[in-house]
């Protein structure tokens, strides 16, 4: 059985239906590229019966990904994953070929930051348009990202930006740099995102995060904790949620 299991971002974010895989587990294949976790993520072993190994991005694509598959026909395989194990992560093909090729596929649901961010920050979760990741533009200019936060806007809904993370090369996008890759882009296209109100979240949901609401080019003044980080483009904001801006997200007057 291949187990894709949910780990939260911290190990107090573990479910019980989560420690019982855990602890019935041949093995427990950890991965560590498509976030960063609260705690030490060995911390996992307290829980787990069988032995522990963690996984780079190629050890669950391609060939790593296959040799995966056979052994959890004989095995139970749990592959934890920070966060919810399809919520913006590269699983789904891992899913859809195992099931495929006929192996029993189990999923356990944890805390995702899409979750956190929409009821953490009091504002309201059907006023949400669609989610991007802002990348580094290094091989292209990320354009798309900044059209969908222009389709949000026109639509009076909020935008999710995930940062990117490339913790294989020990890189993770900051708010300050996203902030300056998204001026840069507006000053190209529409021009719109000077005025614009957005939140800096910084590790969410660990026990130092910070969560700070301003105009999006005000948010590079103030000092966050280190990655992982998120920003939140705010849309005509309902008077409830402008209430929450003030008091949650310490919107200045
Ligand atoms: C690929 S997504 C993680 C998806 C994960 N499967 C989930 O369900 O949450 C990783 C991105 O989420 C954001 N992120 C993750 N944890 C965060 C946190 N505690 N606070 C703020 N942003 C976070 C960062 O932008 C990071 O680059």
């Amino acid at each position: 059985m291949l187990v894709f299991l949910g780990i939260g971002y911290s190990i107090r974010h573990l479910t019980l239906e989560a420690i019982e895989y855990l602890r019935k587990a041949d093995k427990v294949v950890i991965d560590r590229y498509t976030s960063l976790y609260e705690d030490d993520l060995s911390a996992l072993a307290e829980y787990a019966r069988g032995e522990l190994v963690y996984a780079s991005r190629k050890d669950l694509e391609g060939e790593g990904m296959n040799s995966l598959i056979e052994e959890a026909r004989f095995k139970t395989i749990v592959l934890a994953v920070p966060g919810d194990p399809f919520i913006a992560t590269t699983h789904d093909s891992l899913r859809v070929e195992a099931v495929k090729k006929g192996v029993e596929v189990k999923v356990v649901n944890s805390l995702s930051i899409l979750t956190l961010i929409q009821s953490r920050l009091g504002l309201q979760a059907y006023r949400f348009g669609k989610t991007v990741t802002l990348v580094y533009p290094d091989f292209f200019k990320p354009y798309s990202t900044i059209e969908t936060i222009y389709e949000n806007l026109n639509r009076r809904l909020h935008t999710i930006v995930l940062l990117d993370l490339r913790l294989e090369r020990e890189k993770a996008m900051t708010i300050p740099e996203a902030v300056e890759i998204l001026l840069k882009l507006d000053d190209e296209l529409e021009n719109r995102l000077d005025n614009t109100l957005a939140i800096g979240v910084a590790r969410l949901s660990w026990r130092d995060e910070r969560v700070q609401a301003d105009l999006l080019p005000r948010l590079v003044r103030y000092d966050f904790p280190p990655p992982p980080h998120s920003l939140v483009i705010v849309s005509n904001p309902l008077p409830v949620e402008m209430e929450g801006l003030k008091l949650i997200c310490k919107l200045p007057n």
